[in-house]
């Protein structure tokens, strides 16, 4: 089955125009028309179409494919509706996608720009799926939310870009306000600026890599990654950034907060997982004040190099050590301290959750079975 669906408030609103002129005329001249089309009318129905539409199949079909017109949240909200760890039918789900949205992480890290290239073909997903080209299985992260008595949250929630918690968690909750006012990239600028002396308290621990059954770090100095020894694989904070990713390696075109998702490429599937903490930088020697401000200009001198095609993961302090901790891993928790407030939000995909007091999140990477359910023409 072949359906459209858009976002006409994705982005800077221009879905629907994208789809009447280019991705309507396109799929027609094709021979491809989908037999349903929708407009979304609220937050959420995206995955209640896809959920009803699953729903419908006769049996025995098996696959449904949406050209979707969005940004990655859209995309989130159809893959937690879809995925049978929600109650879903097993179907595979083939996207086309348009990026119609703010940051289209997936998109353009699936498609990354050409050096020099102006504007951006945004029908390159729907060119290959219209010549019969490469479907990409997208790796899932499942976030498990548990409660301080133990008890796991009865919803899994489901990320194909990203996972995050600390600074970017913040931006995206406090950039959300600012969305109507500032409908491109610059609201995360701002977001970023009224957080950027906040320091989060929490433990964080990682689980290995299921084939290879370890976790590993980036070492900057042989520019590869090598395995974390047994007993150091969990981390104090207090953090400034913690964020992972699958799939993608940039967060918006420009920003390319996991390079190495792209320059070396995992033999599995796997989170990437980018760490600041800003007690390992030589200058910073307490919690104080001073050292928090002083701490900002390290940060965002770091934190550039994502905006230099990544090379903030080569970036090495006077000691000699990597200024970012670049790990991968097949899952990772993080416990919260209980007093600190900011340090329970976790962002999955720019959705924001609130951990309880006490509380703590588990991210790990889908099965095999999970990888398979969604996919993309690349
Ligand atoms: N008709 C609608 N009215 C209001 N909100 C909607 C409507 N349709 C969808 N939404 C919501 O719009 C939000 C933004 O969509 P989406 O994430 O796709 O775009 P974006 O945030 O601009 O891009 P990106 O995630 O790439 O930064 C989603 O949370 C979705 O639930």
């Amino acid at each position: 089955m072949l359906v459209a669906i858009y976002n006409p408030v994705a982005g800077d609103r221009t879905a629907k125009q994208i789809f009447e002129d280019e991705v309507f005329p396109l799929l027609t001249q094709h021979g491809k028309s989908p037999v349903k089309q929708f407009s979304t009318e609220r937050a959420g129905h995206a995955g209640t179409i896809v959920k009803d539409l699953i729903g419908s199949l006769d049996a025995g079909v098996e696959e449904i494919t949406v050209v979707l017109g969005s940004g990655d949240g859209t995309l989130h909200e159809i893959i937690n509706s879809a995925t049978t760890h929600n109650g879903g039918r097993h179907v595979k789900v083939s996207i086309v996608l348009i990026p119609c949205g703010t940051a289209n992480a997936l998109y353009y890290s699936v498609f990354p720009p050409g050096e020099g290239e102006g504007a951006h073909d945004k029908l390159k997903s729907l060119k290959s799926y219209l010549s019969g080209g490469v479907l990409k299985s997208l790796t899932v992260a499942i976030t498990t939310l548990v409660a301080a008595n133990g008890k796991r949250s009865p919803h899994s929630l489901l990320s194909s870009v990203v996972v995050s918690t600390a600074l970017h968690a913040s931006i995206l909750h406090d950039s959300e306000s600012l969305r109507k006012e500032m409908p491109g990239i610059e609201r995360f600028k701002v977001a970023a600026q009224q957080n950027q002396t906040r320091w989060y308290h929490a433990t964080a621990e990682f689980m290995p890599i299921p084939g290879s059954g370890d976790v590993q770090i980036y070492d900057p100095s042989t520019k590869s990654f090598r395995a974390v020894p047994e007993g150091a694989t969990k981390l104090e904070g207090p953090f400034a950034y913690f964020l992972s990713t699958v799939n993608v390696d940039r967060l918006e075109v420009a920003f390319r907060i996991t390079p190495l998702a792209a320059l070396l490429p995992p033999p599995e599937a796997c989170l990437d997982v980018v760490v600041l903490r800003p007690l390992r930088h030589p200058d910073t020697t307490s919690e104080s004040d001073e050292c928090r401000k002083e701490y900002v200009n390290q940060m965002w001198g770091t934190m550039a190099g994502a905006y230099r095609g990544g090379d903030h993961v080569d970036i090495r302090y006077s000691t000699g050590e990597a200024a970012v901790e670049y790990y991968r891993c097949g899952g990772w928790k993080w416990i919260p301290a209980a007093e600190d407030g900011r340090a329970h939000m976790i962002c999955t995909d720019g959705y924001i959750t609130q951990l309880e007091t006490g509380g703590h999140a588990s991210c790990s990477i889908g099965s095999q079975t999970d990888n398979e359910q969604f996919a993309m023409y690349a």
